[in-house]
């Protein structure tokens, strides 16, 4: 997961709306972040590894003029940590175009090989929004061939089919075209979120947004208008007039684990409220911690993404809601951390037991999720220090069992706590008294609760149902080979380096 940002501004200057919105959006990735603006003649651009506030600041904010840009924070799936693979991407023709993108492609292998033979092209980092965006390219161009150059609007949307018929995996994705505007488009499975929003000027003219989640667009005066819809584009021209397009026609099938842990709980994604959602899930959990017979004094929530959960598993059980445990809030997100190593350091950093909650107690720790495990092991063995007499825990989404192959960055199977483990095994492992977990149809009904329409959800990394195509065991293989991107800390290209094809083989 990474957040995309894009504001499209009649008569102001862009810069400090993408900035705030971005700020917004940091949850979604705290790798790198970049900006890109067009000021009708140029790009200007700034990126770097780092959070929103530290990669920018006055200086570049008096470069970064123009009245459209787009923005990105980055949490990485693919290639390495290097700044080079900070996004946006640039490609100077068809017209020059960045991209940004949240997500994961994943049949890079064989386009990388098509990229680099047939069209000759030459990629300079191992990530794969590079290629997607030089797919984009290479297929606008083809579309300029056929039409010519006279609308720009038709070779970008026909750009855009042919690139959504070439590439597999999942992507939302904003990229910034000189001299004609702004474009998004959301894969046909609308796995990662993408919304647009509307604002009207003070000459009553329109401006448009696109974000990952729309809570980026109340701090700037913009109303969100509706979600892109699966397998749609949609331009928003220099002249501010916005354009639809249903390239192919897609099936919203959208991630779960969006709800469980990514987007923020004040989001609606796909007309779903995730704190809704966070609430219903309390409700199921609590059913199977009632039926479960254990005698617990205090639920417990495991700082920051349970609480709406166990909050709700309270007012369902009856049972007292406590905050016992205390987090550090200097310290970021440890599930999106690079390095193992490092995730497990900062798990303690971060969160301590306040003693006078545990002493003597029978607690009942409340987790959105367990992953790894590195989180709520340390987590119980605190609160065995701080005296608990039973520590229990529950998992407000199921084991989580399959790599996450569309930009959620838990590659293999091997690091996964609940594989090849048992029920009792899992629990063994954690150091827990007792421990259960949310049942997938429960989790899938507390989502579908708040949109009916939505018929499928993708809960890929607990069900190892892939609905996109060359999810192929091969390509599986290959990601626990290659293991996480995050954790590839000594393979990190500096910026400007090229990478030629036959290094890349590996890189999913
Ligand atoms: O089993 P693990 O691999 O440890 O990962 C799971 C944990 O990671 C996330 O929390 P995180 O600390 O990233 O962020 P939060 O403060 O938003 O809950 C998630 O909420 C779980 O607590
Ligand atoms: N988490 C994401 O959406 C990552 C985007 C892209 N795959 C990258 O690694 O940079
Ligand atoms: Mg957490």
């Amino acid at each position: 997961m990474c957040g995309i940002l894009g504001i499209a501004n009649r008569n102001e200057d862009v810069f400090a709306e993408i900035y705030d919105g971005l700020l917004m959006l940091q949850h979604r990735g705290q790798d790198a972040s970049g900006i890109v603006t067009f000021t009708g003649e140029n790009f200007r651009e700034h990126k770097a590894n780092g959070l929103v506030k530290d990669v920018f600041n006055a200086d570049v904010a008096k470069k970064l003029t123009g009245k459209i840009g787009i923005g990105h924070v980055r949490y990485p799936t693919a290639g390495s940590l290097s700044a080079a693979e900070a996004q946006p991407f640039f490609v100077n023709a068809p017209y020059g175009i960045y991209l940004v993108h949240n997500g994961n492609i994943t049949n890079t292998t064989e386009q990388r090989e098509k990229i680099i033979g047939k069209y000759s092209r030459h990629l300079r980092t191992t990530s794969d929004s590079e290629i997607l965006l030089n797919v984009l390219a290479d297929k606008i161009s083809d579309s300029i061939k056929v039409n010519g150059t006279g609308d720009p609007k038709r070779n970008l949307f026909a750009g855009v089919k042919m690139t959504m018929e070439r590439i597999q995996g999942a992507y939302s994705v904003i990229t910034l075209i000189a001299g004609v505007g702004m474009m998004a488009f959301r894969d046909p499975h609308g796995i990662r979120p993408l919304s647009i929003a509307q604002r009207v000027n003070e000459d009553g003219g329109h401006e448009y947004a696109f974000a990952s989640e729309d809570v980026a667009f109340g701090i700037n005066g913009f109303e969100k208008l509706r979600d892109v819809n699966p397998g749609e584009a949609v331009l928003v021209d220099l002249d501010g007039n916005m354009h639809s397009f249903q390239a192919i026609e897609g099936k919203l099938t959208p991630c779960i684990f969006e709800y469980v842990y990514l987007a923020r709980p004040d989001s609606m994604l796909d007309g779903i409220s995730v704190y809704k959602t966070q609430l219903r899930m309390g409700q199921t959990l609590a059913k199977q911690i009632q039926d479960s017979g254990l005698e617990i004094d205090s639920i417990i929530p495991v700082p920051d993404s349970a609480r709406p959960v166990a909050l709700e598993v309270a007012n369902a059980t009856g049972i007292r809601y406590r905050e016992g445990l205390v987090k550090n809030r200097y310290v970021g997100r440890t599930f999106i951390m690079p390095g193992q190593a490092e995730r497990q350091k900062s798990v303690r950093r971060k969160l301590n037991a306040i003693p006078l909650e545990m002493k003597g107690l029978n607690v009942m720790l409340i987790d959105d999720s367990i992953v790894r495990g590195n989180t709520i092991k340390k987590i119980v063995e605190m609160c065995r220090v701080a005296g608990a007499n039973k520590v229990y825990v529950a998992s407000a989404s199921p084991p989580v069992k399959f790599p996450n192959v569309y930009g959620i960055d838990m590659p293999t199977k091997r690091e996964l706590v609940a594989d090849n483990r048992t029920l009792e095994e899992i629990r063994v492992e954690l150091g827990a008294d007792a421990l259960i977990y949310q049942k997938l149809e429960d989790l899938i009904w507390a989502a579908k609760e708040g949109n009916k329409d939505i018929e499928q959800f993708d809960c890929s990394c607990f069900d190892g149902e892939y609905l996109t195509g060359s999810v192929s065991e091969d390509y599986l293989t290959k990601l626990e080979t290659s293991g996480r991107v995050s954790d590839k800390i000594n393979d990190m290209p500096t910026a400007g380096d090229s990478w030629n094809g036959s290094k890349l083989a590996t890189s999913g």
